[in-house]
């Protein structure tokens, strides 16, 4: 059978098959960006849920993770993965919620061990950046290798503008994800 590899910065080559994409997506843009990456790299594509799902509506919803970053509650995932230890490479997707990293992604990097891996972030929001949610995945994973993550406008639910990674704008999304893996030097 065929092996194909992907090469890193540091120029250690790796099996796609320990590459993991796993993300968290309400309104599913983020999720085309995990599909994006996985067209590109390989790699096995995880969505993160919840033992207790948000609410449909947004403002409670707002209200809600709002609270939880607050208490620093860690909302209890549905998702685990038992065998993490496989990876060397997480890709790790989220959209930006508060201006933050939403709670389920704090809860998904306190409950697993990521020392020694490569942890890339990648996110979309409604247009007003990442705020502080990359910062707060270096903090979480302080003893993994965070490369340059990657980010781009999402959805605006606010406004009732859900999914929109359709058309011209996926083909956007396709060709800035494609740089941004050339520039952290991660190809097939
Ligand atoms: C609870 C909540 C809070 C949000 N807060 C922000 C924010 O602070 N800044 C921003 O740019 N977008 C914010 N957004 C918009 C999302 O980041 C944006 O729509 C993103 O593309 C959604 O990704 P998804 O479709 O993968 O869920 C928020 C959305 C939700 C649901």
């Amino acid at each position: 059978s065929e092996k194909k590899n992907i090469t890193v910065k540091n120029d250690s080559t790796i099996n796609p098959e320990k590459v993991l994409i796993v993300y968290l997506s309400r309104t599913n843009n983020t999720k085309a960006i995990a599909e994006i990456i996985q067209r590109n790299v390989g790699g096995e594509l995880v969505a993160i849920e919840l033992e207790k799902p948000y609410p449909d509506n947004y403002q409670a919803t707002v209200q809600q993770v709002s609270n939880e970053n607050e208490t620093g509650f860690l909302p209890p995932l549905k998702t685990n993965i038992d065998s993490i230890q496989k990876y060397d490479v997480i890709f790790i997707g989220f959209p930006t919620w508060g201006m933050k990293l939403p709670p389920p992604m704090k809860t998904f990097l306190t409950q697993h061990d990521l020392s020694g891996k490569t942890v890339i972030p990648f996110n979309t929001n409604a247009g007003y950046g990442i705020g502080t949610s990359f910062e707060t995945i270096k903090q979480l994973a302080k003893d993994s290798k965070v490369l340059e993550g990657f980010e781009m406008k999402g959805g605006i639910e606010r406004d009732g503008v859900l999914f929109v990674m359709e058309g011209a704008k996926l083909t956007e999304a396709e060709k800035n994800v494609k740089q941004w893996l050339k520039e952290i030097r991660i190809s097939k």
